[in-house]
């Protein structure tokens, strides 16, 4: 089987400390996934081996079964993976129609000379409209992304982020800084933007966690303990031993 994202033996170390110990998953096409762990496990080291940002010190990461590590950032997006950060990525003096119109010739534009460029225009107006839709934005169409709220903006990224089509879909920490009502709303959103992707995101708010993911993968010392679905991981004892069986766990999975 060929998975959407894979994760073979992968290691990483800084200097002489090896922070991410042997890593492997496999996340089949579609599968939302959910990443935790405790503080320092590695999780953003992680997704920045997926993301290209970093390079593996041995193992490997397979996109669609294709191996991506070495290769550069813009390559592996390209290659269907796109990434959103935690710090937005939006340009603030642009509006969110001129945004996503940005984000979709962006992830075409590396193969377009001049005259295709204005030829398909009309398409990225189309997909950005497209977009706008599914963000649930089009009645701000022509605010300026400044001028948003901070939950809008982080739709905006969103949208931004699956402009160009990718099959797979990294969200770190999306929900982050919200509020609990804007974060259902934004689960929801996720949930529908993503239909027939693969998501991955890293999440510290379980209660996140759980209305979103298809299955959790605990990233502890730097190795994946378990990858499994939600209400299997909450009954691993290795998980709880590590992570969830702490009072504030509990506390913020809901008492589940
Ligand atoms: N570029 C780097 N150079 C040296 N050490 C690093 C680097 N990046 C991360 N580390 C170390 O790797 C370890 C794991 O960090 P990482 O940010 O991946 O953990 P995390 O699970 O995302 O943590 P958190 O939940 O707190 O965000 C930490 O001890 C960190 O100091």
């Amino acid at each position: 089987m060929t998975y959407s994202l894979e994760l073979k033996d992968l290691r990483k170390s800084f200097g002489k400390t090896e922070i991410i110990r042997g890593a492997n998953l496999q996340v089949a096409a579609g599968e939302r996934v959910a990443i935790i762990g405790p503080n320092g496990a590695g999780k953003s080291t992680l997704f920045n081996l997926i993301s290209g940002r970093f390079e593996p010190t041995s193992g490997d990461v397979l996109l669609n079964g294709q191996r991506i590590n070495g290769k550069k950032p813009f390559e592996i997006n390209r290659l269907g993976l796109s990434r959103s950060f935690q710090i937005t990525n939006i340009f603030p003096k642009l509006s969110v129609f001129e945004n996503l119109r940005c984000g979709v010739l962006w992830s075409l534009g590396y193969k377009y000379t001049f005259l295709k460029f204005l030829a398909d225009l009309d398409d990225a107006n189309e997909r950005a409209e497209e977009l706008m839709g599914m963000i649930k934005l089009d009645k701000k169409r022509d605010v300026l992304a400044a001028n948003l709220t901070y939950a809008e903006q982080r739709a905006l990224e969103i949208g931004i982020t699956i402009a160009g089509g990718a099959s797979v879909i990294l969200l770190d920490e999306p929900t982050a800084g919200m509020s609990r009502s804007e974060t259902s709303r934004f689960i929801g959103l996720i949930k529908e933007v993503t239909v027939g992707k693969t998501l991955l995101t890293v999440e510290h708010d379980m209660g996140v966690v759980f209305g979103l993911a298809d299955k959790i993968a605990v990233v502890v010392y730097g190795e994946v303990i378990a990858f499994d679905k939600p209400e299997a991981v909450r009954a691993d004892q290795r998980v709880q031993e590590a992570y969830l069986g702490s009072p504030v766990a509990d506390q913020q999975a809901g008492g589940h």
